[in-house]
């Protein structure tokens, strides 16, 4: 399975208290941004270095700086916004684009709206960013635009998975590593994850 659970204690923390129905918009907001900056210097971690020739003010010594590899993450819209915010503070020059993808309540399956990327995709790891992955359905549809356009390494950074939505990403794409923050229970009728944190597009926009 390639599904990596960040078990960070402060990731664990902090989404504990993201998960509560007591927590309102503003906490729920910057709450997401920190664990999205955690979970961010997780998934990086394998970001390739050089040797750089560096002048302190006692003696020249050589250091690693990063390689200049290029990079590019994708929030799918709305709700992946909300995380977007910790990793570019983490990766300030990284290259942003978005995907709008709703999620049919009857039928769920996504429904796209908007896609805007960098030119260059081919040239660019990914990493595709949104909190919540149930039937898997809407992530799966963001890989297909991302390959389609021609991105050959892509990783998923999730907040909450389910086991339906991870088995579905890895069936259709097995090549895509998922970072989640944890993997709950199952989905209910209504393609819920349960327990989870409810709409999370809902609670970080305050729209119901
Ligand atoms: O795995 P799936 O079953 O496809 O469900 C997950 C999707 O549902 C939510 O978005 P939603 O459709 O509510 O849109 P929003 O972010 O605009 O609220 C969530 O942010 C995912 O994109
Ligand atoms: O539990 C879920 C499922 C889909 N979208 C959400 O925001 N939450
Ligand atoms: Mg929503």
């Amino acid at each position: 399975m390639n599904a990596k659970v960040i078990d960070h204690p402060l990731i664990q923390h902090k989404l504990s208290l993201i998960r509560n129905i007591h927590t309102g918009t503003k906490e729920f907001r910057e709450l997401l941004e920190e664990i999205s900056m955690l979970m961010a210097f997780e998934i990086t971690r394998d970001l390739p270095l050089e040797d750089v020739e560096i002048e302190t003010p006692v003696a020249k010594c050589t250091c690693k700086m990063l390689s200049g590899k290029k990079l590019g993450i994708v929030p799918i819209l709305r709700a992946g916004l909300g995380m977007t915010n910790g990793v570019v503070r983490l990766i300030p020059a990284v290259k942003v684009g978005h995907i709008g993808l709703y999620r049919d309540p009857q039928t769920l399956m996504p429904v796209e709206y908007y896609c805007k990327l960098p030119s260059d995709v081919a040239e660019r790891d990914f990493i595709l960013i949104d909190p919540m992955l149930a039937t898997g359905n809407s992530l799966a549809a963001s890989i297909d635009i991302l390959k389609r356009k021609g991105a050959k390494n892509i990783k998923c950074m999730c907040l909450v998975a389910s086991p339906e939505g991870i088995q579905l990403i890895n069936n259709a794409h097995p090549d895509v590593d998922i970072f989640v923050a944890a993997i709950d229970e199952k989905l209910n009728d209504h393609g819920y994850i349960v327990p989870g944190l409810g709409d999370a597009g809902d609670r970080i926009f305050g729209t119901k």
